[in-house]
């Protein structure tokens, strides 16, 4: 089964009751493998959204994602990557309120930034965020799925 990497942000984890709606959500939907609540880095924020450097939003994101703790949680389904995306919505929450009200970012999201979530967007990002941000966890070849 694949698994995926997904992150609240900030403002999410400081939301009593946004957290208790997302934990249920991805529990009923989700094997959840390990979670945690971490406080990232200014090194961790820039290393993780390093593909992002050249962007007009990247010190602003680098820095929001130091603001507070954030959630971290590995989750395992079958076409989790793809599952999770889609309950999160699309990035702009502007795009998310209007087109898909339900999802994570209308219901959460605050701007185009503190959009509330996290995704992988492919096996490798997915690889590559859970060894960031859970350098404890193996993360075996078999777990990640084909992509
Ligand atoms: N136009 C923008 N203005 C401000 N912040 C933005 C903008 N586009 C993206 N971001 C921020 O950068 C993050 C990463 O952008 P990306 O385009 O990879 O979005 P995504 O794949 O939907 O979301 P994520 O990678 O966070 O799961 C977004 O989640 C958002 O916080």
């Amino acid at each position: 089964m694949e698994v995926t990497l997904a992150l609240l942000k900030p403002h999410v984890v400081r939301n009593t009751y946004a957290m208790q709606q997302l934990k249920s959500l991805i529990g009923s939907n989700f094997n959840i493998l390990a979670a945690k609540e971490l406080r990232i880095t200014k090194e961790l924020s820039e290393c993780f959204y390093a593909d992002h450097k050249d962007k007009f939003f990247y010190h602003r994101l680098t820095t929001f994602m130091q603001s507070g703790p954030c959630y971290a949680i590995i989750l395992q389904s079958e076409l989790c990557i793809q599952k999770w995306r889609r309950l999160m919505g699309p990035t702009k929450v502007f795009n998310a309120v209007y087109n898909e009200p339900e999802c994570i970012r209308a219901l959460y999201g605050l701007s185009d930034t503190r959009n509330a979530c996290h995704g992988s967007d492919s096996a490798i990002s997915a690889r590559r965020e859970i060894a960031m941000l859970f350098p404890e966890f193996d993360i075996g070849q078999d777990r990640i799925g084909a992509n």
